[in-house]
Parts: structure tokens; sequence; C-alpha cells
């Protein structure tokens, strides 16, 4: 089992506003995660908001107006307080909220705060503009943007009591946030190219013809694009697959948790599946009511009772 070491910490009133402030921010910027995070008792909801509001800030770094060089120095001063977080050095009354909800969170839960040097590492790749030739190098960007994400958001689930298969559930949290991951870069494909970047593998565009990029709201002349979309979905499709087996693993409401998010992404992959040029157009999203539906249809536990269903066909 994962997730034993939670303790009945109590939450004092600095604490409480700290975790507030970070449920502010992900109600606000979290617009299709929040609906998952919603999900889950009070303790889990808090210490997912904390990791969020953590990594929205390094990503908002990255992705933000500033000079590279100040970026840099901003993704170093957030190394520097995950170290401080590392040592117990940030109490209740550091002047930062996230540190000190973050802080709480994981003297709370078991959460590999490494992963969120990941997530740096991930976001310095980004400043350093680095592309990929094949989609193995690609994946070493997903692990550190997504992947992380995904084990440290299982420290705060943790794995159901004699769950059969939990050591495997690490692996599974990781590959779902490569499916989410891959999503986003489909889903993004016009405003990442518009920031000057490429994620698709450099072997994939070439094989459709899509090398010369997508700045505009149709595709390069000449290219399959449609061709090019479908082969990513496909990837996609069979990342959720295995990420999927997580969900049995699960308490029922972390495993409604992620039902949501994940469900959410795959219907943004099913509309980019049904018009692919829809993401050169401008940026895919669902209505919030089909959000709402993802996460009452997460909570009803469908999806895991779905997958629970297909493993016992597979074993048999
Ligand atoms: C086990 C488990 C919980 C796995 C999931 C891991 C996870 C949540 C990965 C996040 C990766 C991702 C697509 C971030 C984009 O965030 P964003 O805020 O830019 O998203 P948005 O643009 O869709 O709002």
């Amino acid at each position: 089992m994962i997730g034993t070491v939670e303790s009945s910490e109590h939450a004092s009133a600095p604490v409480l506003a700290a975790y507030s402030y970070c449920e502010a921010v992900t109600g606000r910027q979290a617009r299709n995660f929040a609906y998952g995070i919603r999900l889950l008792p009070a303790p889990k909801r808090r210490a997912m908001s904390a990791l969020y509001a953590f990594s929205r800030r390094v990503d908002d770094i990255g992705d933000g107006a500033l000079a590279d060089d100040v970026k840099v120095t901003r993704l170093e001063e957030t190394r520097t307080v995950l170290a401080r977080i590392h040592e117990g050095a940030v109490d209740e009354d550091d002047t930062d909220p996230v540190a000190v909800a973050l802080a709480h969170a994981a003297r709370r839960f078991p959460i590999p705060l490494g992963g969120l040097d990941e997530l740096i590492d991930g976001v310095q790749m980004d400043l350093r503009g680095e592309t990929y030739e094949t989609w193995d190098d690609l994946k070493v960007y997903c692990r550190c943007v997504a992947g992380a994400i995904g084990r440290l958001s299982l420290g705060v689930f943790g794995t159901e009591p004699g769950a059969r298969g939990a050591e495997r559930a690490p692996e599974y949290a990781d590959t779902l946030g490569l499916a989410l991951q891959l999503t986003n870069i489909l889903r993004d494909v016009r405003e990442d190219a518009e920031g000057g970047r490429t994620y698709l593998p450099a072997d994939d565009l070439a094989k459709f013809g899509c090398s010369a990029g997508f700045s505009g709201p149709t595709p390069p002349v000449g290219s399959d694009f449609a061709g090019l979309v479908h082969f990513e979905v496909r990837r996609a499709r069979a990342l959720f697959a295995e990420g999927y087996r997580l969900l049995p693993l699960l308490d029922r409401r972390s495993g409604a948790c992620v039902a949501a998010m994940a469900g959410i992404y795959r219907r943004l992959l099913d509309r980019i599946e049904r018009d692919p040029e829809a993401v050169l157009r401008g940026r895919v999203s669902l209505p919030g009511r089909e959000k709402a539906y993802v996460a009452v249809r997460g909570l009803s536990g469908l999806d895991a009772r779905h997958v629970t269903r297909r493993a016992v066909r597979r074993r048999a």
C-alpha cells in the first residue's frame, strides 16, 4: 500500500489560510483539473491545491513575458523554496502561502517532492528551446512536466490497502500524465507554434509533411495534418488505456478525481479526432456542463468499473 505515513497533523489558522489561497488559485486557473480536485475530501483537496498552485507558479514563470535570464533566476528561486521545504525550514509564519501549504501537505502525505524539481527541469528545457526528434525524446520532457505531476498526486491519493498490483501505481500515474500532456500538446499546437515552440517529434512531422510548422488557421500546404493528428491521438489513447489501470488501485474519491481529470482530457481528444483542424483555428475546450457531467460520472465509479472489467477479461 502506498500512502501509509499520513499523519493526523493539525492545520493551524495560518496553514488553513495558506490552503485557502491555493484553493482560490486552483478554482480560478485550473479550468479542467479543478473539476476532479473538487471531488476529494478536504485534506486531499487542499494538498492537491497546494501542488497545483506550486506547479502553476513554475509554469507561469516559463510561459510569462519575463526576459529569459530573469526566468532562469525565478526558477532557481522556486528550487530554493523546495529545498527549504525538504529541510523542514518552512513554518506557518512564512510569507509565501504556497510554500506554507505545500510544506504542510508534504508533512501530512508522502508526496515525492523531487517531482517538482523534475517539473522545473522540464520548464528549463522549454527555456533552452529544446525540440524533440523522436517520441522517446519527447517522452523525457513529458515525464518531467506531467508524469511527475501524476506521481506527486499519487502521494496524496495513496493506494487502497491490499490492492493487487499497487506497486505499479507510480508507473500508471506517470503514464496517465504522459497521456494528458500529449493531449495538451495537440490541443495547443498553434498557440505553442506562435510562441516559437514545437513539441511534436520531428520524425512524426516529417512523416506527415508538416515540418513547416503550424502558425496559421490552416495546415501547412501539401501536408497530411489530419493523418498526423490521428497518429498522435492513437498514441495518446494507448497511454490513457495503460494509465487507467491506476483507477482500481485507488479509493473511491481519489479514483473519481483521476477519472474526472482524465475523462475531461479524453473528451478533448475525441473532439480533436473528429475535427483535427479545429486545433489550428483556436483552443478546443468543453462546455462547463460537460465537464461537470464527466466529474459526476467519475464519482459514480463508471470508469473504474470499466477498467476493472477489462483487466479481469485480460487475465482470464
Ligand atoms: C495520476 C494523475 C492525477 C495524473 C495526472 C497528472 C496531471 C494532472 C498532469 C498535468 C499535465 C498537464 C496536461 C498540464 C496542463 O495544465 P494546464 O493548467 O495548462 O491545463 P489546461 O490548459 O487544460 O487548463
